[in-house]
């Protein structure tokens, strides 16, 4: 390439039998070049290609010059494929074989692993063989050695291996995980999701599609987005983390049901959500939550969480703010809002949870990185009303924008179901424990006194009691969030090409 004055390097670059003049900006480092054939009716960016160069995959030599090549002009680059510093060399990657249509093992081998190969990235592969085999070897193997863990499978699989990473760095920092109070240590490893799983909402809700290819080159290029991560206890034990759905009601008496027919692969959640549709249970019991005063965002605003949020960044600087102010603590004193009611659902989302099914999601405006959840109470209503709620979650009506329907930011909060209180109020009074049995009130009403289950980015909870934590930005991932489609217009859609 040559040099002329003012930081571009021009050259030749061959586009099949085709030349054309290619430039590379030193500042912001764009390389840039025309089409060889005039552009097409309707194309905006008139021809021109725009690729960063933190986003090119790979560089390899062609011996299509050699003359100049034999005259000295060109240098060998001793490391083809380090573009930027935080691009991984080496990863550990599990795969489960039984996730979503049971591909993943094909997903990784014919899609991922050959773009791994050309972006000179080395990985060890584990296919899992059980449940909590990766979450297990988590704790065995020597992270650190890895820029990286990648998982193959759906958001059940993403669960494990975060458990796993979360459990591994706060036994290696000593700190004990019953402790609801005790502050977590942040995992700088980096998690990649290769989507091959039934709902994949973290990897739709964080990249903005569920493709493998797309994932796969937020690992090659490095890309970091951090995560807010719930963290959920009970009686000082700790249960689980959540960072997509906890949800109880609705979406834990999907997943029960759901369960046990793991064999329909993705249409489970179809057939299981229109049976529980149709048996409209609602529940008793008591949420408390204490509103998150310290983020900029509502839950009814019309702009969502995009690439460099700025309510995430200005949430992350007051919090550090805070901390050098040594404030960290002050939530422990904040108000706690106590609501009791008969409930159709009780969700608490960290993101979105926008999918396939739902592009939008459960809470449209949450935040993937800003520190809250956003607690959406579904109260007890007729079917038709719950069914005019959950359409709203496929089109652009505002699903908030009912009466039986609340929703609140919150750092932390609580439930508890009525028959727990009332076990717990009259605990020596055996007559009282209810367990499984219907309203002896009203028998043939729906009123079950028998508990729901949590929905814990689609694993159950032992407990049906919980007490919850948002703990801000625990994890990171390879992703950049949904990218808006005004900044998607400054490159063309060529911006993700690969090119060698
Ligand atoms: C009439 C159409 C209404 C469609 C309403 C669609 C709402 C979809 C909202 C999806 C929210 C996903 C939240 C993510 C949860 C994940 O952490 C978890 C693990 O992967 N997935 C699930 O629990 C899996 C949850 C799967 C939920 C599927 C719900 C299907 C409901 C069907 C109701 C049918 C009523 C029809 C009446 C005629
Ligand atoms: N080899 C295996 N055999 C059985 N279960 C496994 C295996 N490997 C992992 N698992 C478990 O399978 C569960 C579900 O997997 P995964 O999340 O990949 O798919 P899914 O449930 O179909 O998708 P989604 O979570 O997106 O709805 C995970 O919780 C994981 O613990
Ligand atoms: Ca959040």
């Amino acid at each position: 390439m040559e040099q002329p004055p003012g930081g571009r390097l021009v050259s030749s670059l061959l586009l099949g039998p085709r030349g054309c003049e290619v430039t590379l900006e030193r500042e912001p480092g764009l390389l840039r070049w025309r089409d060889p054939q005039p552009p097409r009716r309707g194309r905006s960016s008139g021809g021109e290609n725009v690729v960063p160069a933190s986003e090119i995959i790979a560089v390899e030599e062609t011996e299509i010059d050699k003359k100049q090549c034999d005259s000295g002009k060109w240098q060998k680059m001793s490391k083809p494929h380090a573009f930027t510093e935080s691009r991984p060399k080496q990863l550990l990657v599990y795969i489960n074989p039984y996730g979503g249509k049971r591909q993943g093992k094909r997903i990784y081998e014919q899609k991922v692993a050959p773009l791994f190969h050309l972006a000179s990235i080395s990985t060890d592969v584990v296919i899992t063989e059980h449940a909590n085999h990766a979450k297990d070897n988590l704790f065995e193997v020597n992270i650190y050695k890895y820029d990286g863990i990648v998982c193959v499978g759906g958001d059940g699989m993403f669960s494990e291996v975060m458990h796993g990473l979360i459990g591994r760095i706060q036994k290696d920092s000593g700190i004990d995980q019953n402790n609801p109070k005790t502050p977590l240590a942040q995992c700088s490893i980096r998690i990649g999701i290769i989507p091959a799983g039934s709902t994949d909402c973290i990897c739709y809700a964080t990249v903005g599609i569920v493709d493998p290819e797309t994932s796969a080159l937020h690992i090659i290029v490095g890309d970091c987005q951090p995560l807010d991560v719930s963290s959920i206890h009970h009686n000082n034990t700790f249960l689980k983390y959540s960072v997509s759905l906890l949800g109880y009601g609705f979406y834990g008496d999907i997943l029960r049901d759901s369960e046990k027919k793991r064999w329909m692969g993705p249409a489970r959640y179809d057939f299981s959500g229109f049976k529980t549709f149709l048996s409209h249970q609602y529940y008793e019991g008591t949420v408390s939550f204490q509103p998150a005063k310290g983020t900029v965002g509502s839950p009814r605003d019309k702009e969502s969480c995009r690439t460099g949020c700025r309510i995430c960044r200005q949430t992350k600087q007051l919090e550090e703010q805070q901390k050098n102010y040594g404030l960290e603590h002050k939530e422990v004193e904040d108000e706690w809002k106590v609501i009791k009611g008969k409930f159709l659902a009780i969700n608490a989302v960290n993101m979105s949870c926008a999918c396939p099914r739902s592009p939008k999601g459960l809470s449209p405006a949450a935040h993937l990185a800003d520190g809250s959840a956003d607690l959406i109470l579904v109260r007890k209503c007729s079917r038709f009303n719950f069914l005019r709620y959950l359409v709203r979650h496929t089109n652009q009506d505002d699903q908030f924008d009912f009466p039986f329907v609340d929703v609140y930011r919150v750092k932390r909060f609580q439930f508890m179901s009525k028959q727990l209180e009332d076990n717990e109020s009259d605990i020596k009074d055996v007559g009282k424990k209810r367990f499984g049995q219907f309203c002896s009130d009203h028998p043939a009403c729906c009123c079950n006194l028998a508990n729901s289950t949590w929905n814990c980015d689609g694993e159950t909870l032992d407990s049906s009691a919980v007490e919850v934590k948002v703990r801000c930005q625990l994890v990171k991932l390879f992703a950049r969030g949904i990218e808006n489609y005004k900044d998607e217009t400054a490159y063309n859609s060529s911006s993700n090409e690969l090119l060698s």
